[in-house]
C-alpha cells in the first residue's frame, strides 16, 4: 500500500540522497520518492547515473517536440475532434467543394490562427469559470455567431459572372487619368517590332556584296571655284553662276574701291552706301547718271572709247541702248570689276550668261546715255539729233 500512495502522489522528488558511489557508478536510494516507480521506495533503485540522465534527456526532448508541435492550445481540440481544427477541416472540405463562404471562413481560419486562438480563449474565460489555463478549443456555434467582414468578399468572388454589371470603383474617377491610363494600358498593345521582320543583322549585311569600290578614276571631276558648276544658258532656268571666261575681280581700274570679298554665288559685299536700295534711291532722286545732257547716237568707236578707263566714263550697250555704268559700278553686286568687263562694248551677251533675270532697263534707265549706230548712220545724220532719228 504504501508503493500505491507513492504512485498516487504528485510528481515531485523530494529528495535524493546519494549515498554511494562505486567504481563510477552511483547507487541512488530515493528516500520518499513518489515518481511512480512503486518498487524504488520500498527496494533502493540502483541504476547508473548515466542511464539515468539519458532516459531523463531523451524524456525531456520527446516533450518538448510534443509540446512544439501540439502547444497547449490545442489540446483540447485534440482531445475533441468535433471542435477547433474539425472546423478547419470542414471548411477546408467545403472550400474544396466551391462553397464560397465556407472558402473565405476556411482560408480566414487558415491565415489567422493565432486570432482564432485568441478568441476561443476570451471564449472560454467568459464561459466557463474553471481555472484552468489551457485554453480551448471553441464550440462552433459561438464561432458562427461571430461576426466576420466577409459579405464583401463573398458578393464579389460570387458574382465573378456579373462582373460587369457592377458599377466602377469608387477610386480612380470614372474619368480620370488614371482609369484612362489604366485601360489604355489593358488594350491590346499594338504589333511589336518583334513581330516584323528583324532588320538585317551585320552578319547578314556581312553577306552581301561589298560596295563597289571607287576609284580615282571612277570619278568625276568635282566642280572647284576655279572651274565653278554653270547653267544651261539656254535652258528654263537661269543660270546663276559665275560666267565660265570670268576671271577673278581683282582690278578695278581704281576709280572707287574694290570690294573682292564674294559668296558661293560670287556676290561681293559691297561697301557701305552702296546696296541695291541705295541704288534705287540715287536713281530717284533725279541726278543726271548719264553723264550727257541727252540722248545721244553712239558708234561702236564711240562706245570703245569710253570703257572707263583713264578717267573715262564706262559704256556699255545692251541690246541696242548705251548706260553709263560709271555711277553703277560701285553698286554691282556681282562685284565692279565683272562690270567693268562689259565697259565699251556690248555687255549684253556677258549679262545673259550670268544673270538674265535681272532687269537692266529699270535698273539703269537713269543712266541711259543713247542707242547705238553704226559709223554709216552716224555720218549720214551727222549733226542731228537722236529725236531726229526717230
Ligand atoms: C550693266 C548691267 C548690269 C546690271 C544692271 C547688273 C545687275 C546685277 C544684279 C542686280 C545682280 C544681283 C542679282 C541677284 O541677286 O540675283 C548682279 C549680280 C551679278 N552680276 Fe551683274 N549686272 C550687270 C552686268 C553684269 C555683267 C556685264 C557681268 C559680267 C560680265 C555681271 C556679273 C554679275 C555677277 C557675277 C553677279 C553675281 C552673281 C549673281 O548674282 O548671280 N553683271 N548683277
Amino acid at each position: 500500500m504504501e508503493d500505491s500512495a507513492a504512485v498516487a502522489a504528485s510528481f515531485q522528488l523530494s529528495e535524493l540522497d546519494f549515498s554511494l558511489i562505486t567504481e563510477g557508478r552511483v547507487n541512488v536510494r530515493l528516500c520518499r520518492c513518489q515518481i511512480g516507480w512503486p518498487s524504488v521506495h520500498s527496494h533502493p533503485f540502483q541504476a547508473s547515473l548515466q542511464d539515468m540522465l539519458v532516459a531523463v534527456s531523451l524524456l525531456a526532448i520527446s516533450l518538448s517536440i510534443l509540446i512544439y508541435h501540439h502547444p497547449p492550445s490545442t489540446w483540447r481540440a485534440l482531445l475533441s475532434p468535433a471542435e477547433g481544427p474539425a472546423r478547419v477541416i470542414e471548411a477546408e472540405q467545403m472550400s474544396q467543394n466551391g462553397g464560397p463562404v465556407q472558402s473565405v471562413s476556411a482560408r480566414q481560419e487558415r491565415t489567422e490562427p493565432q486570432a482564432y486562438t485568441d478568441r476561443e480563449t476570451e471564449e472560454t474565460s467568459t464561459s466557463s469559470s474553471s481555472p484552468q489555463t489551457t485554453p480551448k478549443a471553441v464550440p462552433s456555434a459561438p464561432l458562427d455567431s461571430v461576426a466576420i467582414p466577409t459579405f464583401a468578399l463573398v458578393a464579389n468572388e460570387s458574382s465573378d459572372e456579373d462582373e460587369g454589371d457592377l458599377p466602377p470603383p469608387s477610386f480612380p474617377a470614372a474619368n480620370s487619368a488614371q482609369r484612362t491610363s489604366v485601360q489604355s494600358s489593358l488594350m491590346p498593345s499594338p504589333p511589336t517590332p518583334a513581330s516584323m521582320a528583324p532588320p538585317p543583322s551585320p552578319a547578314a549585311s556581312s553577306l552581301m556584296a561589298p560596295p563597289p569600290r571607287i576609284v580615282p578614276s571612277n570619278l568625276r571631276a568635282l566642280p572647284t571655284f576655279s572651274e565653278p558648276l554653270r547653267m544651261p544658258t539656254t535652258g528654263p532656268l537661269p543660270n546663276r553662276g559665275p560666267a565660265p571666261n570670268r576671271a577673278p575681280s581683282v582690278s578695278n581700274g581704281g576709280l572707287t574701291p574694290s570690294v573682292k570679298t564674294t559668296n558661293a554665288r560670287g556676290k561681293v559685299l559691297l561697301s557701305p552706301g552702296h546696296s541695291p536700295l541705295d541704288w534705287a534711291s540715287l536713281q530717284r532722286s533725279g541726278k543726271n547718271l548719264s553723264g550727257v545732257p541727252s540722248l545721244i547716237r553712239v558708234t561702236p568707236s564711240q562706245l570703245k572709247y569710253n570703257n572707263g578707263r583713264k578717267e573715262k566714263p564706262a559704256w556699255s550697250s545692251y541690246q541696242g541702248k548705251v548706260y553709263n555704268i560709271t555711277p553703277y559700278l560701285p553698286f554691282h553686286p556681282g562685284g565692279e570689276g565683272e562690270l567693268r568687263r562689259a565697259a565699251g562694248k556690248d555687255g549684253t551677251k556677258l549679262f545673259m550668261e550670268v544673270h538674265p533675270w535681272v532687269n537692266w532697263e529699270n535698273m539703269l534707265g537713269e543712266c541711259v546715255v543713247g542707242v547705238m549706230v553704226s559709223e554709216e548712220q552716224a555720218q549720214s545724220i551727222a549733226g542731228g539729233s537722236l529725236e531726229d532719228m526717230d
